[in-house]
């Protein structure tokens, strides 16, 4: 059924999209688990890093009073290994031996690198040459006081950021709950993984394709099928998946084909958000919510369903994490020409180079909607507006670097 659709700015997809609410929970997980999950409560302190005044170097611990009138032989009370403690009290003319990590005599106020010292062959004796500029020694909490904020809440968890926990005997922590999303691709014509090529037929390649930039993002893939053209068998499956999921993502059957159902139940949904955007590749990019579920329906073409996930998907499965978008909008020249003009704006497939300070965009290979070959190496979109002329070449516009390229 051919129905009129009004097609609306990038920009107001985009703040469509934004102003949606989202109820983003969070969950204790094991930090083993946790390199790249946002932490959702700021952490604090248990106690002072380090909690206990710890030797820097390898050497003899003395006292402050002691610290003069070099080369002085002392008596070596003991040695103090990494791990271990000391409750003796240190006189005059005592040292004692230490190691780099170890805990500091109570009294101690310096460690004299074992460099500047000569041990007597039974160790019992150490003659100290020169002093140290510095005590080493870290001093309880030089690092971390009790009680402040080791890490704060909403960033992103690293390898660094686990150590920190781990150094404060955390070992689970609070974090977003990253959305589950199913994707639904929509098309008799496509085979299943393991069957042959065949004429009129294609294999899903937009499956694995969104399946990766969803985990990419911060979501979770839980369920994925591919769909015959189908009203019902389409139906039935949407509706099952909107009721377990924060997002369905589905590709193709969009547009204004006989068989293009998901456009059908969009126009039929709670809020439509927009079924016709300006732009290309995907001017088809359908947004709609049904049971509090947002369906992202993105255009089956492979150049389209790529820039459609960039666009509008990307920045909102960031934000189940509390994070901005990953895409880095620049500034940029259009380096090489691109000669196609167009009533919508164009969201070029460019690779990009970064030369005297300045990003230069080239068009990658075929920028058709329907084309795949450049997807591989595109790195980077950039905006053609559009025009009745081509942009000329040296022209500045906009472009966003794509993350994980
Ligand atoms: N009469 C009109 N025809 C079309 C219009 C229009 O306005 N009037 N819009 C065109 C535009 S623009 C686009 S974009 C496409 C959008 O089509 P759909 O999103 O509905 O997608 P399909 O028609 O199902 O497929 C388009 C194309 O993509 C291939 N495809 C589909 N699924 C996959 C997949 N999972 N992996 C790889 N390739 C896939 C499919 O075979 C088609 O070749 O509509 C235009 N038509
Ligand atoms: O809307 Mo379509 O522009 O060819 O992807």
């Amino acid at each position: 059924m051919l129905t009129r659709r009004t097609p609306i700015s990038v920009a107001e997809a985009q703040k469509r999209i934004n102003e949606i609410t989202l109820t983003t929970s969070t969950e204790i997980i094991p930090l083993t688990e946790a390199n790249h999950r946002v932490i959702a409560t700021d952490v604090y302190a248990p106690y002072d890093y380090p909690h206990f005044r710890r030797a820097g170097m390898d050497g003899y611990a003395i006292l402050a009073s002691d610290d003069h009138d070099y080369p002085r032989e002392f008596t070596v009370l003991g040695e103090i290994q990494a791990g271990a403690t000391w409750d003796q009290p240190l006189r005059p003319g005592e040292a004692v031996r230490i190691m780099t990590g170890a805990y500091v005599p109570k009294d101690a106020e310096k460690v004299i690198r074992i460099e500047k010292t000569r041990p007597s062959a039974d160790k019992q004796k150490v003659t100290i040459i020169t002093s140290e500029r510095k005590s080493n020694i870290t001093e309880t909490g030089t690092d971390v006081k009790k009680g402040e904020i080791v890490l704060a809440k909403d960033q992103e968890l690293n390898p660094g950021g686990l150590a920190v926990l781990t150094a404060f005997g955390i070992q689970q922590v609070t974090v977003y709950k990253k959305p589950r999303i199913a994707i639904i691709a929509t098309g008799t014509e496509l085979l299943g993984p393991h069957d042959p090529i065949a004429a009129g037929k294609i294999f899903n390649s937009n499956g694995i394709m969104l399946k990766n930039l969803v985990e990419e993002s911060g979501g979770i893939v839980d369920f994925e099928t591919q769909l015959p053209d189908e009203a019902n068998v389409i139906k039935e499956t949407l509706e099952k998946q909107m009721a377990s999921h924060d997002i369905v993502i589905t590709d193709g059957g969009v547009s204004v084909g006989d068989f293009d159902y998901i456009g059908d139940e969009a126009r039929k949904a709670d809020q439509l958000l927009f079924n016709k955007i300006k732009q290309r590749p995907g001017s088809v990019t359908t947004a709609f919510i049904q049971h509090k579920t947002l369906v992202m329906a993105l255009s089956g073409n492979p150049g389209a369903c790529f820039t459609g996930f960039y666009l509008y998907m990307e920045p909102l499965i960031r934000r189940y994490q509390h994070q901005p978008s990953r895409l880095r909008k620049v500034r940029a020249t259009l380096a090489a020409p691109y000669n196609k003009t167009n009533g919508f704006d164009r969201y070029l497939r460019c690779t990009y180079e970064f030369k005297n300070n300045h990003f230069l965009v080239y068009p990658n290979g075929i920028n058709r909607s329907g084309s795949l070959a450049n997807l591989q190496t595109t790195n980077c979109l950039a905006l053609i507006p559009h025009s009745t002329t081509p942009m000329k070449v040296g022209t500045e516009t906009d472009a966003w670097l794509l993350p994980f390229k």
